[in-house]
């Protein structure tokens, strides 16, 4: 069964149409890639689906319901949580109270229970020991890791990542991959934009090529990055 599905979804900013009649489906469970070149629509498309933008057309399911005009907040208490590509912590609260304010936001628990799930989370992105480390003091790396429990922290079945990988050295870039992998086998579905494509494709099965704002290939991520018109897209990027 599909968590997401996508059909025909447009977005126009004045005479520039930056999503094309896009239609995709997200089965439960799994994760996908999107990639695309610079300005092809990638973070368009996400806020397409948080809610943060409102298609001009088209039609949007989560879980079978139909969430084409509903709010962000809306979407966040759905199940569909996001980081974004620039980390913007609160950096003088405490990676724990800035966990704390997400949690808060994004669902209806009680007290007792969204501290102990703010725990389990900081153990699960490997931050329990900076739980207390103002956000302002913390490593690239580090603040990464927080921009992936915060979105942690709504509880999302759909986990939307934005660009979480750029910037890191190969060692911390594999850290992270090995945190999103279990999180991936603990049965969330993932839909991952990343310009570090074998970050990308070590964790995802099928992959999206936007260019344009069209989807121009789906599939298996050996098959699609085989693809020629994939290979002129990415000349002269390292695979
Ligand atoms: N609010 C807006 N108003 C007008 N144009 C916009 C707006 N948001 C995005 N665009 C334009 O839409 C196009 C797609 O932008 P988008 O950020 O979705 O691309 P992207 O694939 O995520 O790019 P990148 O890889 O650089 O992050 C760009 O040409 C951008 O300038």
């Amino acid at each position: 069964m599909s968590i997401l599905s996508l059909q025909s979804v447009s977005k126009s900013f004045g005479a520039l149409t930056v999503t094309d009649d896009v239609t995709f489906e997200v089965p439960q469970g799994q994760a996908l890639g999107i990639i695309g070149p610079n300005g092809a629509g990638k973070s368009t498309l996400f806020n397409l689906i948080t809610g943060n933008l409102t298609a001009n057309s088209g039609t949007i399911n989560f879980e079978g319901r139909d969430v084409t005009r509903t709010s962000a907040m809306d979407r966040c208490m759905a199940g569909i949580g996001r980081s974004f590509q620039i980390p913007q912590p609160f950096e003088k609260l405490t990676v724990y109270e800035n966990l704390l304010v997400a949690a808060t936001h994004g669902r209806r628990l009680g007290e007792a229970a969204v501290r102990d799930d703010c725990a389990d989370i900081l153990e699960r992105t490997e931050m329990i020991r900076r739980a207390n480390t103002p956000a302002g003091q913390l490593s690239l790396l580090e603040r990464k890791r927080l921009e992936l429990a915060r979105a942690m922290a709504t509880q999302p079945k759909l986990l939307l990542l934005d660009e979480i990988a750029g910037g890191l050295t190969e060692a911390e870039c594999q850290s992270l991959i090995g945190t999103i992998r279990d999180i991936h086998a603990q049965g969330v579905t993932i839909i991952w934009i990343e310009h570090v494509l074998h970050a990308l494709t070590s964790v995802v099965e099928r992959l999206l090529v936007l260019d344009f704002g069209k989807v121009i290939g789906l599939g298996d991520p050996d098959a699609i990055m085989a693809s020629r018109e994939v290979q002129q897209i990415y000349l002269g990027i390292e695979v």
